[in-house]
């Protein structure tokens, strides 16, 4: 009897390594006009629509009537001004659809040679990304780069995919190009591919060779956890971040580093905490943003919830609602990570009314 949703992940799993090999090779060939910027002002590049371009189109190859809520779509690419752009990536993607993965790859879920895809049909797969998620039926979400900005800076980056079934995550595939295959050598080869299914557990493998090992996050003492947190000041809110650092009695520094490559380090143990705290801008977080990250902790051991212990709901749209933030580690730690923050909250408060009193 095959495993649940054994079709899904192998699919998933060939979608997200064609979607890496692409990333990477272009990001050495990448030149400063493939780049946009989005109307919230941050980047999009060749590299995020051409392999949201190729998992889609792999994605409805193999699930036709599956829906897909994916971070881009192709509207910027149909302006004329744009045509250059947009003809790197119907070629970008073209060619990640037919090359030949010799890892991990079941090559028929790719397109073979002679079987290019028209410009049109490309878009049309960017575009199937469109769908406005919700709470039932078979769905994926995906984010073809998270952290595009560290993808530009050669930075961690992930391309993400989940597979949910009424608005549950059951498969979360991740690639991470640019993380070291074992955090204690960051100078060693790096790649790696991360795999969960519900109740299946949770692994790692490199992108180069297709044999995993299990993850599971270690029992940590307070004085051996590490912050996982943004990069980018404006993601999440450090100075909140370091006022629960300091009740918790945390003294090593903080890792930062972009994407969900912060999900994928908790869980094999380089870390202890991912902790991301709204800025106040009233920003409501993507549900690509989440949910493969969030499995893969749940299936090694951990928890993952808003800041004030709730669950993450996948089921309200493109967003996960009103922002409470995001919290992430194994279960001892989750529990006194949410009550450092209620406690930094209350000091917070004091502050803000001790100083208004002057
Ligand atoms: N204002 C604001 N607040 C919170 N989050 C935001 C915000 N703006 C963007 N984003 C999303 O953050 C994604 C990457 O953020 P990370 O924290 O993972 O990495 S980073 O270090 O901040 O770059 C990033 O993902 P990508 O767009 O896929 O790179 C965004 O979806
Ligand atoms: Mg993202
Ligand atoms: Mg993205
Ligand atoms: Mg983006």
């Amino acid at each position: 009897m095959s495993l649940a949703y054994a079709l899904e992940k192998e699919v998933a799993i060939s979608a997200v390594l064609r979607a890496c090999q692409l990333t990477s090779s272009i990001f050495n060939k990448l030149v400063k006009n493939e780049r946009l910027t989005k109307d919230d002002k941050s980047p999009v590049t060749v590299g995020d629509f051409s392999a949201q371009a190729v998992v889609s189109t792999i994605l409805s190859n193999a699930f036709p009537d599956d829906k897909i809520v994916g971070e881009e779509d192709s509207a910027d690419l149909r302006v004329e001004a744009n045509s250059v752009l947009r003809d790197r990536v119907v070629e970008l993607a073209n060619q990640a659809l037919i090359s030949d993965l010799a890892h991990g790859d079941n090559v028929q879920w790719g397109i073979g040679p002679g079987k290019q895809r028209t410009m049109e049909e490309l878009l049309y797969a960017i575009d199937k990304g469109n769908h406005d998620g919700g709470k039932s039926g078979r769905m994926w979400t995906l984010d073809p780069i998270d952290g595009t900005k560290g993808f530009l800076r050669g930075e961690q980056y992930a391309v993400c995919l989940a597979f949910l079934v009424d608005s549950k995550v059951q498969v979360g595939v991740m690639g991470c190009p640019n993380l070291p295959v074992d955090a204690s050598m960051p100078d060693g080869p790096k790649g790696c591919l991360f795999v969960a299914v519900r109740g299946q557990g949770a692994e790692q493998r490199t992108l180069s060779n297709s044999k995993p090992t299990r993850l599971t996050i270690p029992a940590y003492k307070d004085s051996e956890i590490n912050f996982l947190e943004s990069v980018e000041s404006g993601h999440s809110a450090l100075d909140f971040n370091a006022r629960v650092a300091r009740i918790l009695k945390i003294t090593r520094e903080p890792i930062r580093m972009d994407s969900q490559a912060k999900y994928c380090a908790l869980a094999r143990g380089d870390g202890g905490v991912y902790i991301r705290m709204p800025v106040g801008t009233g920003y409501r977080e993507k549900i690509w943003d989440h949910a493969s990250g969030s499995l893969l902790v749940e299936e090694a051991g951990g928890l993952v919830t808003d800041s004030r212990g709730n669950p993450l709901d996948f089921g309200l749209g493109r967003t996960l609602g009103e922002n409470f933030g995001v919290i992430a580690a194994g279960k001892e730690v989750h529990s006194k990570v949410i009550l450092a923050i209620r406690k930094a909250r209350e000091d917070e408060e004091a502050e803000k009314s001790g100083s208004s009193k002057i």
